[in-house]
C-alpha cells in the first residue's frame, strides 16, 4: 500500500488539521529556504519564496532536518519523503562548484539515512522548477489551474546562459552526480527518486532539458542498477510523454525503480496544456492506481498542482487548501475502491439490536 502523503514546508499553518481530519499521516517535506522552497511558487507566478534558515544553520544538516522532522511529529505527521536539495544548477549543469554542492547533497543524504527518511526527489531542471505561462485559468465552475503554452515563451530571454549547455553536458552531468552521490545513498538507505522535467519537452527558454521521455527513464536505470537509483513518477508529466500511463507505471515500477508519485492530471500535449481536478483530466486515474497496486508499490504518494477554488487566494497556484482536501478524499475513495477497505466488513456499523 502507498503512503497517503501532503506537500509541506516546516512551516505550520493554521489549516494543517484538515491534512490529519481528511486522512493524511505522511509528509513529503520541502526544507526551509532550500532550492524547491524557494522555486516551487515563484516558478509559476506565485509568492517568491523566503531563505530563512530558522535553526541558524544550513536545513539539509541532520539538526535542521530533526528540527522539522519533530515539528511535523507535533502536528501528527511522519515524513516520508523530502521534495528538495541543497542549492545544485552547478552539479546539473556540470560547471565549477560542483563539487562543493554534491558534498551539501551527501550531507543532507547521510542525514536521511540516519533520520529514517528513505526518498529524496530531485530534478535536473537548471534554474527553474516547473514552468507555466498561465497561472489562472478558468476550469470546471471557475476554478483555477495553471496552463502552459510553449509559443508564450519565444520572447522570454534565456533561463542561463546557453552557450555550452547540451543534452550530452547534461547526461554527463547527470551520471557524474549518481556516480558521487549513489554508493553512499545506497549505504544510508536513501533512495534518490528523479523528477521529470516539467513540462516534459526537449528545451525551454533556450536550455536543453533531458528528463523529458520515457526512453529518458530507460537510459537513468541503464546507468546504475544501484536501488538508489530511481523514479518519482510524476503523473502529469508522464501523460505529456506517453499515451498509457499505466503501462508506463507497469514497466518503470515492474522493476521497483518508482519511489514517489506525483498523482495529478492535465489536458492537453506538452507544448499546450492546462491543468485538471483530478476526476476531469485526460487519464484513467483509477487504472494508474490498479497499475500501482499490481508492480506493489508501496511508497509515498502525494497529490500535486491542483485547482484554487472559489474564495482562496491564488498566491500558490497549484497548492489551494480546498483542492488538496478534494484531492485527498478523491485518492482515498479510489484506494478503497482498488485496494479494499481496511478493516471494512460487511456488518461494520450496522446495529445487531
Ligand atoms: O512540476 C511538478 O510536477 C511538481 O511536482 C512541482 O510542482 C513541484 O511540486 C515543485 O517543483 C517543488 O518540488
Amino acid at each position: 500500500m502507498f503512503q497517503l502523503s501532503e506537500f509541506l514546508s516546516p512551516r505550520p499553518e493554521p489549516w494543517w488539521p484538515l491534512l490529519r481530519q481528511v486522512g493524511v499521516e505522511h509528509v513529503v517535506a520541502v526544507m526551509r529556504g532550500a532550492e524547491q522552497e524557494q522555486r516551487m511558487y515563484a516558478a509559476v507566478g506565485g509568492a517568491a519564496g523566503t531563505t530563512s534558515w530558522a535553526v541558524g544553520e544550513e536545513p539539509w544538516t541532520e539538526a535542521s532536518l530533526r528540527a522539522d522532522m519533530e515539528l511535523f511529529a507535533t502536528h501528527g505527521f511522519t515524513v516520508a519523503a523530502i521534495e528538495d536539495t541543497a542549492p545544485m544548477d552547478a552539479v546539473r549543469l556540470g560547471l565549477p562548484g560542483r563539487d562543493e554542492q554534491i558534498e551539501h547533497i551527501l550531507t543532507q543524504v547521510r542525514a536521511m539515512g540516519r533520520l529514517g527518511i528513505p526518498v529524496l526527489c530531485y530534478n535536473w531542471m537548471a534554474f527553474s522548477s516547473w514552468a507555466r505561462t498561465r497561472s489562472a485559468v478558468p476550469t470546471r465552475g471557475g476554478a483555477l489551474v495553471t496552463g502552459f503554452r510553449l509559443s508564450d515563451t519565444a520572447d522570454l530571454p534565456p533561463l542561463t546562459d546557453p552557450a555550452g549547455v547540451t543534452p550530452d553536458v547534461l547526461w554527463d552531468a547527470l551520471a557524474y552526480f549518481l556516480d558521487a552521490v549513489l554508493p553512499d545513498a545506497e549505504e544510508a538507505g536513501v533512495r534518490l527518486a528523479l523528477h521529470p522535467d516539467d513540462p516534459p519537452l526537449p528545451a525551454l527558454r533556450g536550455v536543453p532539458r533531458i528528463i523529458s521521455s520515457l526512453d529518458a527513464y530507460r537510459r537513468l536505470l541503464r546507468t546504475s542498477s544501484s536501488p538508489s537509483n530511481a523514479i518519482t513518477f510524476c503523473q502529469g508529466n508522464f501523460a505529456l510523454m506517453t499515451d498509457d500511463v499505466p503501462a508506463a507505471i507497469r514497466e518503470l515500477g515492474g522493476s521497483d525503480a518508482i519511489a514517489f508519485v506525483h498523482f495529478r492530471d492535465l489536458r492537453g500535449r506538452a507544448d499546450d496544456f492546462v491543468e485538471a481536478f483530478h476526476d476531469d483530466g485526460q487519464t484513467d486515474m483509477g487504472a494508474c492506481l490498479r497499475a500501482y497496486r499490481d508492480v506493489g508499490f508501496s511508497g509515498p504518494l502525494r497529490p500535486d498542482h491542483v485547482p484554487t477554488l472559489e474564495g482562496e487566494s491564488n498566491d500558490r497556484p497549484g497548492y489551494g487548501v480546498l483542492g488538496r482536501l478534494f484531492a485527498t478524499g478523491y485518492i482515498r475513495g479510489l484506494q478503497h475502491a482498488i485496494y479494499g477497505r481496511p478493516g471494512a466488513s460487511p456488518l461494520a456499523g450496522t446495529s445487531t439490536g
